[in-house]
């Protein structure tokens, strides 16, 4: 199974272009997906999922071209999508919702549907929950609810927009753990801007800015790009005015702060970095690269 995009162009009508050749090629495994607000990750999956074309440019699907009839009917037989806002019908069991939703999909023997809604609700831990209606569930349930509908057929790629928004610290942990463990031999493409998902379960990691891809490589690699540049930045000591405070600690009136620099910080000490800070940096560079091309 693979995703390959290759010079990808897609403009809105009313001219607003996203993407200005795109080139991507994503293997099996799960990917975390960022980008800032705006930057074009719905369009992406978008496109991924046939809903919407490319204006320009290839993209194939586990060999499919998504933008001809035949190709777009073959990649949704192997594709499962969690929308952010993924519509359930509150009167329903969990098991019916199942039920119906694999009725949509084409699944028509009953026992099919039985068997694979069965084995689902079991694999995201609703098994006891699945004759209760859905208004009784919690917000993780909903969520973990999302992920059977979009296994049913077993698909190779599995699509999850922001799917841990509003989830409680644990709820976050046992979904996070829940999407590494459907990886394996599917393509798991998780859209986030909660770093902290990407940095705990995803090995790869691409990040999409200014129309175009940004980074496209493993998470430990992206977090070291702010090796050297991540500071703690003790109180009365200045934050210089090229820094990005990543976070601000004020106790007993004064503050400590953790900044990613491009520049020596004097006074303050280097700290390990993490993924965000390794975000931050890369988006630093990005800029010093757009303002030496402008
Ligand atoms: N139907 C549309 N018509 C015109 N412009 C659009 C349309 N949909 C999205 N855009 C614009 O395209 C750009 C990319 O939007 P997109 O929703 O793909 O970004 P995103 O990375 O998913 O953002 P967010 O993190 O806020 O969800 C934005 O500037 C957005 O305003």
């Amino acid at each position: 199974m693979e995703i390959a995009l290759s010079g990808v162009t897609k403009t809105y009508r009313g001219g607003k272009r996203v993407f200005d050749g795109l080139d991507l090629e994503i293997g099996e495994g799960m990917i975390g997906l960022l980008g800032a607000n705006g930057a074009g990750k719905t369009t992406l999956m978008r496109m991924l999922t046939t809903v919407l074309k490319p204006t320009s440019g290839r993209i194939l699907v586990g060999g499919h071209d998504v933008t001809t009839r035949t190709g777009a009917r073959a990649v949704k037989h192997i594709l499962g999508y969690l929308p952010q806002e993924l519509a359930l019908y509150p009167e329903l069991t969990g098991a019916e919702f199942l039920d119906y939703i694999a009725l949509l999909k084409g699944i028509g023997s009953k026992a099919e549907r039985r068997r694979q809604t069965g084995d689902l609700l079991d694999q995201v831990g609703l098994a006891e929950l699945a004759g209760e209606r859905i208004s009784t569930y919690s917000g993780g349930m909903k969520r973990r609810l999302g992920i059977a509908q979009a296994l049913l057929g077993d698909p190779d790629l599995l699509i999850v927009d922001e799917p841990t928004a509003g989830l409680d610290p644990h709820e976050r942990m046992r979904f996070r753990s829940l999407l590494a463990s459907l990886s394996g031999l599917r393509i798991v493409l998780l859209s986030t801007h909660i770093l902290d998902d990407v940095a705990q379960s995803c090995p790869d990691v691409a990040v999409l800015a200014g129309g175009r891809l940004a980074y496209h490589g493993s998470t430990s690699g992206l977090t070291s790009a702010a090796a050297g540049h991540t500071y703690h930045v003790p109180p009365g000591v200045a934050v210089p005015p090229e820094a990005t405070v990543v976070n601000a600690v004020t106790q007993t009136g004064s503050t400590d702060y953790r900044v990613v620099s491009p520049a020596p910080v004097p006074g303050a000490r280097l700290v390990d970095p993490s993924l965000e800070d390794g975000y931050v940096a890369l988006l630093q560079n990005d800029s010093e690269d757009s303002a030496v091309a402008s």
